[in-house]
């Protein structure tokens, strides 16, 4: 049998790095920007998805964010981006939960300029992200920060605010906390003194150089997917199910979760799980064609690492951008069919949840089976009956019967 030469490993990378290969995971990480030269009229007119508008002063670090969540920019590469001269516009248009407009607006922008058309920018749904850099001093960007708010709150009352305390990476453990207590509180207390304690802002310690960023942003775009209740709960039943601890949700491309079962999120298995993703893609990016043919990565496909700790990490592909990637004691993992067979009755119940199908309109209404062990010995199965509505934590009920 020939051996696997270097040159080979060249040939493969460079024919990988021309086109995409890989099945369902996209090489390409472009999400198709907008036409460069259209106005900011264009860039809102107003059909629109949600919009996550990005502010704050200048050099704080707006632009970094969306390169290396949205773009996989290494956090080194940032270093040399340039300032941001006029608001930029990219549609994010991954799974169908995934979908918003991101504004990377310039830190010099003057919201009072009389061309400056806040309902224009401010309305519609979406969130707004103002991204303070911990490292300076944060009076002015406070300053900018009540203002900002003032202004959009009054156009559009429904726009969530959402505060990036970021590049915490330069700052100690006791730093970090003292600067949010600091930052919530000053933030508030402008609130407070100009009457307006009823607008909330969350607040989030952020870097580029770990996973922070990619945990805030998950937080953010999750408040913007009207179906989060429904993919929770359906997350919840497969992992009682299936024996397992922890699944999230992600979509592959920016590696943000749309969604996790209800179980507390630690920020190490988050980051497991991210890593999880880099490792499948890596693999598939290189590997994934034998001998010229095209070698499917398809919806069966998945992956298996077995940690030295007894934990399994185990990812399923969900759909073209959607990954589910699960965390679980290796014991569990005897079951594997069971795990598979849920996971189909997850994956099919997921495919209900689209936007056509909008928990909104016409509730739709599905019949998912999934398989249950109670012990060693038994197993039962489970139908669960699942009628996905307005309110689905009210709706979902379960009947079961022996095979
Ligand atoms: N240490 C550290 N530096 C960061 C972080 N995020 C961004 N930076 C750096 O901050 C600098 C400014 O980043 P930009 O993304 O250009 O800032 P911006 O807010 O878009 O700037 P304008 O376009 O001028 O408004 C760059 O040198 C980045 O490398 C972070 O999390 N930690």
């Amino acid at each position: 049998m020939a051996s696997y030469t270097q040159e080979d490993d060249d040939h493969y990378r460079s024919e990988f790095s021309s086109s995409y290969v890989v099945g369902s995971f996209p090489k390409d990480f472009v999400y198709g920007p907008d036409d460069p030269d259209q106005d900011i009229t264009t860039i809102l007119s107003p059909d629109q998805k949600p919009k996550i508008l990005l502010m704050g002063l200048r050099r704080s670090g707006k632009s970094s964010i969306q390169k290396v969540v949205f773009h996989k920019m290494t956090p080194n590469e940032t270093l040399f981006l340039e300032s941001t001269n006029k608001i930029e516009s990219e549609n994010i248009s991954n799974s169908s939960f995934v979908q918003f407009k991101i504004l990377d607006f310039p830190g010099q922008i003057d919201f009072f300029e009389p061309s400056f058309d806040s309902e224009k920018i401010f309305g519609g749904q979406g969130a707004l992200v103002f991204v303070i850099d911990a490292q300076d001093d944060y009076m002015e960007a406070l300053q900018r920060l009540h203002q900002t708010v003032l202004r959009a709150h009054k156009v559009n009352p429904h726009l969530r605010f959402e505060v990036f305390i970021h590049k915490v990476d330069g700052l100690s453990d006791d730093t970090k906390i003292e600067t949010q207590r600091d930052i919530h509180q000053r933030a508030n207390d402008d609130l407070i003194d100009a009457g307006m304690e009823q607008i909330h802002l969350s607040f989030y310690l952020t870097s580029i150089y770990d996973h922070s960023i990619f945990e805030a942003f998950s937080k953010v775009v999750q408040k913007l997917i009207p179906q989060l209740p429904t993919l929770e709960n359906l997350l919840n039943i497969f992992i009682s199910n299936s024996g397992i601890e922890k699944a999230f949700l992600f979509d592959v491309l920016s590696k943000i979760y749309i969604a996790t079962d209800s179980s507390p999120v630690d920020m190490q298995s988050y980051e497991l799980c991210c890593e999880m993703i880099d490792v499948v893609i890596d693999i598939s990016d290189i590997y994934g064609k034998d001998e010229g043919v095209q070698v499917q990565f398809d919806k069966e496909s998945s992956s298996i690492i077995k940690l030295n700790n007894q934990t399994i990490l185990y990812l399923r592909e969900v759909s073209r951008y959607l990954a589910l990637v699960c965390i679980l004691r290796e014991d569990n993992f005897d079951r594997q069919g069971l795990i598979d067979y849920n996971f189909l009755c997850f994956r099919n119940a997921i495919q209900e949840v689209t936007p056509s199908a909008s928990i909104t309109s016409t509730p739709p209404s599905t019949t998912t089976h999934f398989l249950l062990t109670f012990d060693a010995s038994l197993i039962l199965l489970l139908t669960s009956f699942c009628t996905l509505t307005e309110e689905p934590e009210k709706s979902l009920y379960v009947a079961y019967g022996c095979v």
